[in-house]
């Protein structure tokens, strides 16, 4: 699934509309129709959590419309894993359910959904969409039909009418919704919308930002289409306002054509909306949000869904954006897909369809009936010291867990009495240094050990030492195979620029938020206002695979392509995951996967084991690193 920035999107609706001559109130048209349908698969669903059959919200639905986003925040039913519940929905995450414990935490509501997820059926959060709707459409055949009456079966039934069953709700009238409308093509689409959820039978009040007649193009068209079917509407600041006599608001105020914090009515609006306590559905990107970087203006729509329209905007992947996005299904609006690659975008969230049809990975890792385990690979890890032996430990044993042949953990001497029999899979090289710390001198050492290793990791629990400096740069340049970067060893890179340093072989950096700081010379606010943007200009310029860990880590190439990883949870921040992380890329690597491969796949892993390895606990909070090496 393809991630686009605001600019790509103007420049696919452009080229939809100028070359393939598809009129833009269409696509406005399908927008609308989209997020109706959205509107109306969120009613069904806080109906059947509440009891209610077919609906019919509106009074004992004050509590539950909010309700659907509270509860996602505690957990419930968002995840068990105590995720916020936002989830991304789109085509391809049909792929994800089938074979992989992905399917686990989708199930919880908190994974991928989509409108193509329709088809795939029971057991996903769209799957109660298409029942709901299936079971529409079906009464209404089956009236029309003649089931059940005596004398004919449901096969010999020889003639059946279905109908629109996502535009349709039983016990609409039970609903009243507000359409917040800006002056641009966001607010079309709303107001697009609006006539489709009046023809299911929702009671609908349009609510204009600015005055109507500043409204222009296909987005005026659209105003003239909903007053000539005479859908109430009130001017904000004009007329008298409540936006909690509602069951629910759709919020199409600002879209990708926003540029700063929302202003004057369009701010007054957006926080009179999150205070209302409903259900809120968005148009494309909540209002307020930054939809390349994922920052929330003051004030910024805090959305239970958001219909994000053609393809997936940065912003909604980027923390806080992703947090304020609530659950994010992705509709198709008459956009070919064909364009995003066409155009050369960069960004990818990481499916097991990108992996699969992108990064060519094999999601089954076959092994071969003869193989053994030379054929798997060798790790070498240059890692741990007396303190941080740990460390070590964790990047080791993670490697063997990710399928690798053999491991071998070069540590300083002293350490060897305290960690030997730990792992007795694993292989031990002391090297020099009585302190149990490590030193310059042992470069040599390590070189001599690599040099039948099909790759090098270096840095979990290493520290700091006299010459680390021109240690690692000797390890940098004549190591052979890739190379795994991690922890103390970054803090070594980011106080040099080994951009001169020279190396033939591809290697992988892979920081926490506060390394990279050090490594880009900025704060660690920094690096999390546009962690897709820093992590792709950062890989480029080095010339790295760069692994940026955190909340929906960032994989970027030096060819200028980034995935986006949502697998795992917020347990996972916790001492050892990441070099839990380095023994797995390791264990990759080592296995002959190329550098984009190890580091993709290795992280959507990690974070399918942290999942895992939650479920088996009380709470989330109670994972700890070895626990995901034991869920692998
Ligand atoms: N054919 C298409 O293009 C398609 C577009 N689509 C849809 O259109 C959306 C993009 O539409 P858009 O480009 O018209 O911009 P949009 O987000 O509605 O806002 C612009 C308006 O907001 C105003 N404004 C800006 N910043 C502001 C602020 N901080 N605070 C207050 N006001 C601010 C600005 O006013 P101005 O500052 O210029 O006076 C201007 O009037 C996109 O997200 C998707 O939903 C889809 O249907 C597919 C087809
Ligand atoms: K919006």
């Amino acid at each position: 699934m393809d991630v686009v920035t605001a600019e790509e999107m103007r420049a696919f609706d452009r080229d939809t509309i100028e070359r393939l001559g598809i009129p833009a109130i269409a696509l406005m048209e399908n927008a609308g129709r989209a997020i109706a349908e959205e509107v109306i698969a969120l009613c069904r669903r806080r109906a059947s959590e509440a009891g209610v059959p077919g609906g019919g919200m509106w009074g004992a639905g004050a509590g539950a419309a909010g309700g659907v986003v509270r509860n996602s925040e505690a957990g419930v039913p968002g995840s068990e894993l105590g995720r916020d519940g936002a989830g991304v929905v789109g085509g391809e995450a049909r792929h994800v359910g089938a074979g992989t414990a992905r399917g686990g935490v989708w199930r919880n509501g908190a994974g991928i959904s989509g409108a193509e997820v329709k088809w795939e059926g029971a057991g996903t959060t769209g799957g109660g969409m298409m029942r709901d709707g299936a079971e529409a459409a079906g009464d209404v055949a089956g009236a029309l039909s003649g089931r059940g009456a005596p004398g004919f079966g449901a096969d010999a039934a020889g003639f059946s009418v279905g109908g629109d069953a996502a535009l349709t709700l039983a016990g609409a009238g039970g609903e009243h919704w507000l359409v917040l409308a800006g002056k641009g093509n966001n607010g079309g689409d709303g107001l697009a919308a609006a006539r489709h959820l009046r023809e299911a039978g929702i009671a609908v009040t349009l609510v204009y930002a600015a005055a109507p007649e500043s409204l222009a193009g296909e987005a005026a068209l659209q105003r003239d289409a909903a007053a000539a079917m005479g859908i109430p509407a009130v001017v904000y600041g004009k007329d008298a306002l409540d936006l909690a006599a509602c069951s629910g608001i759709v919020d199409a105020l600002l879209g990708t054509g926003s540029a700063g914090a929302p202003r004057g009515a369009y701010a007054e609006l957006i926080a009179a909306a999150n205070a209302s306590g409903r259900a809120i559905v968005s148009a494309d990107i909540p209002s307020g949000l930054d939809a390349d970087t994922g920052e929330t203006h003051e004030p910024c729509i805090h959305a239970s869904v958001t219909v994000c329209l053609a393809f997936l905007k940065r912003g909604l992947l980027q923390y806080p954006g992703a947090g304020a996005a609530g659950r994010v299904v992705v509709r198709s609006i008459g956009i070919p897909a064909a364009l995003a690659r066409e155009g050369g975008v960069q960004v990818s969230l990481l499916t097991p369809e990108v992996l699969t049809a992108r990064l060519k990975v094999d999601l089954a890792r076959r092994r071969s009936p003869e193989g053994h385990k030379g054929t798997y690979g060798h790790v070498l890890l240059a890692a741990g010291s007396l303190r941080m032996s740990g460390a070590g430990l964790l990047s080791a044993r993670a490697a063997l867990r990710a399928g690798c042949g053999l491991v071998t953990w070069a540590l300083p001497e002293k350490l060897l009495p305290y960690v030997i029999g730990s792992v007795p899979e694993l292989m031990l090289a002391p090297v020099t240094g009585g302190d149990g710390e490590w030193n310059a001198g042992t470069a040599a050492e390590v070189l001599r050990l690599s040099t039948s290793r099909d790759c090098t990791a270096i840095g979990p629990g290493l520290g700091r030492f006299e010459g680390d400096t021109e240690w690692l740069r000797r390890l940098w340049e004549e190591t052979e195979g890739p190379m795994v970067i991690d922890a103390d060893a970054l803090n070594i890179l980011a106080d040099t620029d080994y951009r001169s340093w020279s190396r033939r072989h591809p290697v992988i950096l892979t920081p926490h938020p506060g390394e990279m700081a050090r490594l880009a010379g900025i704060s660690t606010a920094e690096v999390q206002r546009d962690r897709i943007g820093l992590a792709l200009s950062y890989a480029v310029q080095h010339g790295v695979i760069l692994v940026l860990k955190g909340a929906h880590t960032v994989i970027a190439t030096p060819e200028g392509l980034a995935y986006i990883n949502i697998t795992g949870h917020p347990g996972m921040g916790t001492g050892g995951a990441g070099d839990v992380l380095t023994g797995i890329i390791s264990g990759l690597l080592a296995q002959g996967l190329e550098v984009d491969q190890a580091a993709a796949f290795g992280v959507y892993l990690h974070g399918l084991a942290g999942e895992r390895a939650a479920r088996k606990r009380d709470h989330p909070a109670a994972l700890i690193a070895g626990d995901i090496i034991e869920a692998l």
